[in-house]
């Protein structure tokens, strides 16, 4: 299931991204670590890199900039052949910085959902795949302290399940599945930067009511919807409780 594949995953010289990728190296899949943060994403390549030799490559993208990473999936194909799997993980809370926000996190989305499926579908030299993007908690419930936030990642869902349902992407074999989890222990959600929440102690009583989960908590869950090739469409909360599939909401 996961030797010989190859993925590309955004975000990830660090926090999730880097656990994802870590994961896939492990089990033998080929992947392109790719991130805006270029010092950080040397580190992390030298460190992959000398464990997973040849399995590894990295490519510095800014999400936001199309044709950088057009440069992620042209380079990962050039360099392994094919690819089998997309994680749309990169990702910031900045509500000062409202429409960064969106464009990282949704518009970001959005291309590499868009790449992942030329890339990727039968009737476009693929052999079909997974399109794995990261969404949240607050992409299924309101939260008061990042309304921008929450609105990416409830646009995320919307996007994956309305793909997940195109009689196009499915007849081709691309398969699109939502991870939502809860506080992750990660920079993410550091009260380091008065941009990133409005009202830091209302965060803060959320995640008291919700506790912080070590990402490999989050591993489980990762692994299990790459291998359930059944698995379409579907959209995972993740919490301290455990792990299950949010029913399609009917009007
Ligand atoms: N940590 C948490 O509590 C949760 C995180 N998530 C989501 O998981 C994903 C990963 O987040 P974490 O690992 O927690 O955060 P993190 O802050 O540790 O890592 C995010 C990574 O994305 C990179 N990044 C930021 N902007 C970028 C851009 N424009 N282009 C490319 N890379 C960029 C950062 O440099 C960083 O390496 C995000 O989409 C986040 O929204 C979802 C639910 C909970
Ligand atoms: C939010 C930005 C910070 C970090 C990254 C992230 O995505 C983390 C999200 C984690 C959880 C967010 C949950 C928010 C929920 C609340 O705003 C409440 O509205 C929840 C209300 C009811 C919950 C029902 C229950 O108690 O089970």
């Amino acid at each position: 299931m996961f030797s010989g594949r190859v993925a590309v995953v955004t975000g990830s010289a660090q926090g999730l991204g880097k656990v994802f990728s870590g994961v896939l190296l492990e089990r033998g899949s080929k992947v392109c670590i790719s991130d805006v943060n270029q010092s950080e994403l040397e580190k992390t390549y030298k460190e992959f890199k000398s464990k997973y030799a040849e399995n590894v490559i990295s490519q510095q993208c800014d999400v936001t900039d199309s044709e950088q990473l057009k440069e992620v999936f042209r380079k990962t194909k050039d360099t392994y052949g094919q690819l089998d799997l997309v994680v749309n993980n990169a990702g910031i809370v900045n509500e000062k910085n409202w429409q960064q926000c969106i464009d990282v996190n949704l518009n970001g989305t959005i291309r590499g959902t868009m790449l992942g499926m030329e890339y990727m579908r039968k009737d476009k030299g693929g052999k079909g795949g997974l399109i794995l993007n990261m969404s949240s908690l607050a992409g299924i419930f309101p939260v008061n302290y990042t309304p921008a936030y929450a609105a990416s990642k409830h646009g995320v869902i919307g996007y994956t399940r309305s793909w997940s349902m195109h009689p196009d992407v499915v007849n081709n074999g691309v398969r699109l599945v939502c991870l939502c989890p809860a506080f992750v222990d990660t920079d993410m959600i550091k009260m380091d930067d008065d941009s990133k929440f409005v009202g830091t102690d209302l965060a803060q009583q959320v995640i008291e009511k919700f506790g912080i989960m070590s990402t490999d908590h989050i591993i489980p869950v990762f692994v299990n919807a790459i291998e359930d090739e059944e698995n379409n469409g579907s959209v995972i909360s993740i919490t301290l409780k455990g792990a299950n599939k949010i029913p399609l909401p009917m009007p």
